[in-house]
């Protein structure tokens, strides 16, 4: 096998260089033996030998001069190597001539060319011991061919050179160039031999396959006349562009010397091997000047090989001058800019951004630095020396910057100066909202309690009502009254623990947590945070949002506060929290156990108008641009408005209303005005206008009439404001509401004046307030043993069970009080709560239940205008429930005179104010016994 180093690829310089030592001293011992006196391309390879082993210039072809056949020249001269081989070797050597016979050295690359070197690699151990054996027998010569491409093949590189070592006798014969050059063996090191091209062969037979042995004759150049011009013209042109080769490629650099040196030696055959061998021609173009006998056109193909060449240098040198310049262009740049910058800074112009950035922050945070905690300057120390050290258009610089952003804008230690003032306090918060008494009294407290310990702690007030009843407005007026920052941020559907605890920094878009969004914006460490919704909080699918909410709130863990992105703990202990909810039954455990409750139950009629008459129709009227001088809004229009249109606990209906009824109001009057103005401008701008004129403006259309007041001077003012006052004043009483607010939504509360047999109003709370339902029930089937119940009225399990143990409980007071009515025995009972498309649930139907199954199975109507709620027992004891003041004004709301609570709600309903419960009867039951009492009196 046979392995030729490749002698055209960058890999193979490596290789190549590694062979220097060999072909050193493989040269100068042929120098020594055979060459007499040192040819001069003898002399120039020692050199390079010598003093460059590493040098690219034997990255192609060695190159020598004394193996060339000179005979072929027409001026042939005795070959001196003939001579000089005469003298120095043995007469035993052959000379080349008598090489007919030779082993055949494939040449998967390129040809050798007489002259030139090349080393190879002999991987078939047969071949290799054969040439072994040739140099031993002082014959050390062998044949060089060049392998033709595998027909069809695109096999390259080592494939193909596996290719040829696998093929042996007649296959590699077929795949080997005819013409090839005597090569002398001039080293073996292993597997690694240096040949030396000496003169053509061109195979004529086999003679042995393996390893392959051919016969061969010595071709010699065609005869020419070395005096001919063309040819020397072709030469000296060969030689012009040869130089221009050598000028312009490195990669040849080292050919010009010897070149340049040793050109006068050079015979045509010879320039034309040299052109040829140095050019970076393919594989066949270089086989086609090795068959070329024809001096004239040898030298023409060598030619037209380095012109090609010297095309490819131009194009070379063109794409290397365009990188060059847009390196050295960008270089530029960034040079004259740095300079830029070195000289704004040297002139106090400019600081450098990093130098800025951090001068930026320093400033932050001096005024207020010994209020910062150590903990926390140490780290905005360490970050500010990070940020130095890091180059700008780093990502990590810019995560430096914002995360010193945000720790540097917090409000470490600055606190708003807290009012104690109690009346003033007081003032504020009457200012802002009517009645809400136990609020204001709690809010009081709190003022009351910091006054005298000089300083006040974070609570949580949490404020639960249905919507409308003012619990975020009360917050904000809270803060005012506090003299504290107000924030507010709501929590309803928030299932991201990162929104209050942040993101970590490493993550893209990082931010940190509301908390600290919220310290950043109001700018004092003890706002009043109003966190909005708490009983909607969302349920996380990474964490928990409720425990989160339990770190920022719990006064115990919140003087540190530990934010992701911050990563430095905070004290949040001076900040007040408040909270809403509609049902605090939704607030998770133990966010609920650490509030303060403060019920907001809604508000009754009366409230409503206080509110109505002195908060929002103020509000609104100033928010139109009304005057009050220009309204009469009565009190029987606000209260047909509270009953019949905004009957809900809150009051954000109602001001929908009022505000709906001063838009209507502000456009009558500015309809109103708008026809007055050309009466008055006809009369002022033209004293002695004629009454036809003035008819006639007033005729015109409300949009013409505009465009005559355009030209109307700034003095008409005065009298625009006169005809304003001028205008009616409009009156909005209960007969023309219709008119402003459309008809009434609600006809009336109560279902039934006076309420069927079987039918019983009870009491119910919901997230909107108290309201009153109705129980009925009636008989559908009678018949011996059909007693039975049937439920309708969309009904949760509790109030289903409620419902059956009503039905036991009424079969058992009916036993005793009626022993021989068999009715719930025989009968199938029906009982259903409108609204039926509300789902209703809880047991404090229970007592209205009973009631209503008595009344039906008596045949005996209840009391007029009565009320019940409360959950009953299987034996008939009554159970408080919740929502009373709820329920109190909702059947105040429906005109129930009469309300029946449990006992144990007497304390709830004390507490009441004395307005909600005016005029009301109540009675507190703790047995069912008496509710039947009660309900059915007047039967009696
Ligand atoms: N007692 C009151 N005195 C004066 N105005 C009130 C009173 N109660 C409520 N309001 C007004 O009613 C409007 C609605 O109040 P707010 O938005 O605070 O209700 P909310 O209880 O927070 O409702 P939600 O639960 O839907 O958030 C506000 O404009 C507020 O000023």
């Amino acid at each position: 096998m046979l392995k030729i180093l490749r002698s055209s690829s960058a890999s193979s310089c490596i290789q190549q260089a590694r062979y220097y030592p060999i072909a050193s001293s493989s040269s100068s011992s042929y120098t020594h033996h055979r060459i007499k006196p040192t040819p001069p391309f003898h002399g120039v390879l020692k050199s390079f030998l010598r003093d460059k082993p590493n040098h690219k210039s034997l990255q192609r072809l060695f190159f020598c001069t004394d193996s060339s056949d000179k005979s072929g020249s027409a001026s042939a001269v005795e070959e001196p190597e003939s001579n000089a081989a005469a003298a120095i070797v043995p007469t035993a050597i052959k000379k080349p001539d008598d090489f007919l016979t030779v082993l055949a050295l494939p040449l998967p690359h390129r040809p050798l060319f007489p002259g030139f070197y090349m080393p190879i690699y002999v991987k078939d151990p047969k071949l290799l011991a054969a040439l072994v054996e040739s140099r031993k027998r002082q014959a050390p010569y062998a044949g060089a061919f060049l392998v033709k491409d595998e027909p069809g093949s695109e096999a390259t590189g080592s494939d193909a050179e596996k290719n040829i070592y696998e093929l042996k006798g007649k296959d590699l014969l077929n795949r080997l160039h005819e013409v090839g050059t005597l090569a002398q063996i001039t080293s073996i090191q292993g597997d690694q031999v240096v040949l030396i091209g000496h003169r053509r062969l061109r195979i004529t037979e086999m003679v042995s396959e393996d390893p392959l042995t051919v016969k061969v004759d010595h071709l010699k150049d065609s005869p020419y006349n070395k005096d001919d011009d063309v040819i020397k013209a072709t030469s000296f042109e060969v030689i012009t562009t040869l130089r221009d080769v050598l000028k312009t490629s490195s990669l040849w650099r080292d050919h010009v010397q010897t070149y340049n040196q040793h050109i006068g030696d050079f015979n045509y055959p010879r320039l034309a091997d040299f052109g040829a061998a140095i050019s970076g021609s393919n594989k066949l173009q270089c086989q086609q000047v090795l068959e070329e006998l024809d001096v004239y056109k040898r030298l023409r193909l060598s030619l037209e090989l380095l012109k090609k060449e010297m095309e490819i240098h131009k194009i070379q040198e063109s794409i290397a001058k365009a990188i060059e310049e847009k390196i050295s262009t960008e270089q530029r740049r960034y040079l004259l800019n740095e300079q830029f910058k070195a000289i704004k800074k040297e002139l106090g112009l400019e600081t450098d951004d990093k130098t800025a950035l951090t001068d930026k922050f320093r400033d932050r945070i001096d005024p207020s630095k010994e209020k910062i905690p150590p903990h926390v300057l140490q780290v905005i120390e360490e970050e500010l020396k990070k940020l130095q050290l890091l180059e700008a258009s780093s990502s990590e610089f810019n995560v430096t910057r914002n995360y010193l952003d945000w720790l540097t804008a917090l409000p470490w230690g600055n606190y708003s100066d807290e009012n104690f003032d109690v009346l003033r306090a007081q003032q504020i918060l009457d200012e802002d909202h009517y009645g809400l008494t136990d609020v204001k009294e709690r809010i009081l407290e709190f003022i009351a309690v910091g006054k005298l310990r000089g300083t006040s702690q974070g609570k949580i007030i949490c404020l639960s009502g249905p919507p409308g009843v003012g619990k975020t407005s009360i917050g904000r007026s809270i803060a005012r009254a506090l003299n504290r920052k107000f924030y507010r941020f709501s929590v309803g559907g928030l299932s991201d623990v990162a929104e209050i605890k942040g993101h970590r920094r490493t993550y893209i878009g990082a931010m940190p947590g509301k908390m600290v969004q919220c310290l950043k914006s109001v700018g004092t460490a003890n706002p009043l945070v109003l966190i909005d919704e708490i009983d909607k909080l969302g349920r996380g699918h990474a964490g928990d949002p409720a425990s989160a909410m339990l770190e920022l709130l719990d006064p115990e863990q919140n003087a540190n506060f530990l934010d992701h992105y911050l990563d430095v703990p905070i004290d949040l202990s001076k900040v007040l929290f408040v909270c809403t909810a509609n049902v605090i039954e939704t607030i998770p455990g133990p966010l609920l156990d650490r509030m303060e409750i403060i019920p907001i139950a809604g508000y009754i009629t009366d409230e409503k108008m206080h509110i109505a008459r002195d908060y929002l129709e103020k509000n609104t009227r100033d928010a139109c641009g009304v005057k009050p001088e220009q309204v009469d809004l009565t009190d029987a229009a606000l209260l047909s408005l509270i009953e019949n249109y905004c009957r809900e606990a809150g009051v954000r209906n109602l001001q929908k209303q009022i505000e709906k009824i001063y838009r209507k109001i502000a456009l009558h009057l500015v309809r109103q005005g708008a026809q007055n103005e050309p009466l008055s401008l006809g009369s002022e701008s033209t004293q002695d206008a004629t009454e036809s004129n003035q008819d006639e403006t007033e005729s015109k259309e409300p949009e013409e009439a505009e465009v005559v007041e355009t030209n109307v001077s700034a003095a008409h003012q005065d009298s625009d404001l006169k005809d304003n006052e001028a205008t009616e004043k409009v009156l909005v009483d209960e007969k023309n509401l219709a008119d402003y607010v459309g008809k009434p939504v609600f006809h009336a509360e109560r279902m039934y004046e006076q309420t069927p047999l079987g039918v019983v109003m009870g009491l119910a709370w919901t997230a909107m307030g108290g309201s009153t339902l109705y129980i009925e029930t009636t008989q559908v089937e009678q018949g011996e043993g059909k007693g039975s119940l049937h439920l309708t009225g969309q009904l949760g399990d509790v109030m289903k069970e409620s419902a059956q143990i009503a039905h036991t409980v009424a079969r058992a007071i009916l036993a005793v009080k009626d022993h021989d009515n068999p009715f719930f025995a025989n009968s199938k009972v029906h009982l259903h709560v409108p609204a039926g498309a509300t789902p209703k649930d809880g047991p404090s139907a229970g007592c209205t239940m009973i009631t209503s199954l008595l009344s039906l199975a008596m045949n005996k109507h209840v009391k007029k205008d009565l009320a019940m709620t409360g959950e009953v027992t299987l034996t008939g004891r009554v159970l408080p429930i919740g929502g009373v003041k709820e329920k109190t004004i909702a059947a105040r709301r429906s005109g129930v005179k009469t309300i029946i609570f449990p006992l144990a709600n007497k304390r709830d309903f004390d507490e009441l104010a004395p307005n909600v419960k005016e005029g009301l009867d109540v009675h507190f039951v703790d047995d069912y016994n008496q509710i039947f009492d009660l309900a059915f009196e007047t039967e009696k």
